[in-house]
Parts: C-alpha cells; structure tokens; sequence
C-alpha cells in the first residue's frame, strides 16, 4: 500500500519552494502527497512580492478533512509565519495524534525576504519545537533559536545539542550556509552523526530546505529509522541540487525529476 505524506506549508507560485516542492518531492519517492496550506506566497526565483496568510479558520477545517479521511504516515511542516497559526498546529496535531513530524523553522526566503514574523521565534521555541520528531534549522536559523554565533562544525553540534534540549527529538542543523563543503549535523539525544556532501557551485538552490525536509518526511513515512531517512534525503537533495534548472532569473529551483529525464522524453 502506497505510504501517505502531509505538507504543511506555504504556497510558493513560482513551484520551487513551499507546498509545490514538497508535493514533487513526495511524488518522487512515491509517496501520496497532500497539503495543508498556511499562507499563499507571491514570490518567484528573485524575490517575494508579498502573501496573504490563510485564516485560523480554513488551516483548521484543511486539517479536519484530512485526518477525518486519509490518515499521513509523516508530516512536513514548513513556513508558519505568525503565533496563532503556530498554535493551531500544535492544538490539531496533538488532537490528531499525528506521527512523524519534521518541522523545517521557515524564516527567511533565500532573497532575505522574512516569511516568519520576529514575534513568533518565542512561540516557534515554545510551541512548535516539542512537537517536532525532526527540527531541521539552516545555520541562520539554529542561530536565532539559540542565540548562539554559528562558526565552525563544533558550534553546529552545540547549537543542534541546545535545540534538543527545548524538546526536539531529533535536530538536523542544515550546513548549506557554510563556506566549505555541505555538512550537516544530526543530534538524536545520544550522538551526532555527519552527512557530507561537496559543495556544488551553483546560484540555483531554490527549495533545498523545503526538499530536503520532505525527503526526510517521504522516508519516516516508508518506515525508515531517522538516521537512515536523514541519509537517503541527503543523497536525494544533493542529487536535485546537482541537476537544478536553470530557470528564471535568480535562485533556480531544485530538480525532482531527473531520474525520470534518462527514461522519458521531455
Ligand atoms: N551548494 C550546495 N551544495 C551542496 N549541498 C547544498 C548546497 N546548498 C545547500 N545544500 C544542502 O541542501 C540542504 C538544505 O540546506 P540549506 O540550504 O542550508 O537550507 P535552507 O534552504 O533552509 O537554507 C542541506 O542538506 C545542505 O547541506
Ligand atoms: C512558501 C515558501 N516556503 C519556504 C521557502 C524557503 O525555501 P528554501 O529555504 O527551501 O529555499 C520559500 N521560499 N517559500
């Protein structure tokens, strides 16, 4: 039986981001996609023009008509933007009982542009980060959450040790902000393991938090343990960042598809 997967975000128009890219990613691992979405998102390669957040209201009755019908073996959670959503989420999915969820703290567009309001890094702490199976923050990201100046690999394992700390039971700190090679870092409470990858040089790196995180969903939903899901979505994002396309005109978005691109004709 084909496993389920639920991404709980915002929508990104341009496809490169947000809810779309979660949904490629899923379909890739063959795992039946759905959405809840928390914001709809203008935005494109270069910049984000503006969004509009989804009402309590309809975030809530999206997740009612999902859990009341098709139950997701993993969850995504990716942009939140204000308090109130923030704790609408939590409510839900504690009344929902649900499983496996990774949590990517959405705060900035790759442009710079704020998709999380600042007054909602307290209840980011507070409310969302003891929910989270998996916390998946980029250097910038542990950075806020700790208050902590992240340098070196050292402050990586001490940030992501700290995030634990505040109730996530596994913290992968996402390496993709530093100078050399793309290491990430993952505390399971015991021990850190390292997922190494070169640095690819490109521009075109649009939606590699929002792909790497639903990797990591589409293997918790197959069964995988967290090291080994942490392992396969590492490979799958090093992969679509290697093949990313070059389209539009700034960050190009990351690439689900070239597996399928030897086998079908495009
Ligand atoms: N230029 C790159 N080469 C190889 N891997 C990268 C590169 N940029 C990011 N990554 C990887 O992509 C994933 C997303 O990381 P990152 O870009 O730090 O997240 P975010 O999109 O949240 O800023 C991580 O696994 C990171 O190591
Ligand atoms: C709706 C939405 N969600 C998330 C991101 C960040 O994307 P990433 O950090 O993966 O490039 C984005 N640009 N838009």
């Amino acid at each position: 039986m084909m496993k389920k997967a639920l991404t709980i975000a915002g929508s990104d128009c341009s496809g490169g981001a947000g809810v779309q890219a979660d949904l490629k990613t899923f379909s890739a691992h063959l795992v039946y996609g759905m959405s809840v979405i928390t914001s709809v998102v203008a935005e494109n390669t270069s910049r984000v023009i503006d969004f509009q957040n989804v009402s309590v209201d309809l975030i809530e009755k999206q997740l009612e008509a999902i859990f009341e019908d098709i139950i997701p073996d993993a969850i995504k959670i990716g942009m939140v933007e204000s308090p109130e959503i923030m704790r609408a989420i939590r409510e839900n999915l504690e009344k929902y009982q649900a499983k496996q969820v990774v949590i990517d703290p959405v705060m900035y567009a790759k442009n710079g542009c704020p998709l999380m309001r600042e007054s909602s890094i307290d209840t980011l702490i507070k409310v969302m980060i003891p929910l989270a199976d998996c916390l998946t923050p980029n250097i910038p990201e542990a950075e806020k959450i700790t208050g902590m100046k992240i340098l070196t690999l050292e402050d990586m394992e001490n940030a992501a040790r700290s995030i634990h700390a505040l109730g996530a039971k596994n913290v992968l700190v996402k390496g993709g902000h530093l100078e050399s090679a793309a290491i990430d870092i993952l505390f399971d409470g015991v021990e850190f393991t390292h997922y190494h990858s070169k640095r690819i040089q490109t521009k075109n790196t649009h939606g590699t938090g929002c792909t790497l995180s639903s990797a990591i969903a589409a293997n918790l939903a197959k069964g995988e343990p967290i090291k080994v899901a942490v392992s396969n979505a590492k490979e799958y994002v090093t992969g679509a960042i290697e093949n990313a396309l070059p389209l539009g005109n700034g960050h190009g978005p990351t690439n689900h598809f070239y597996q399928f691109e030897r086998v079908v004709k495009l």
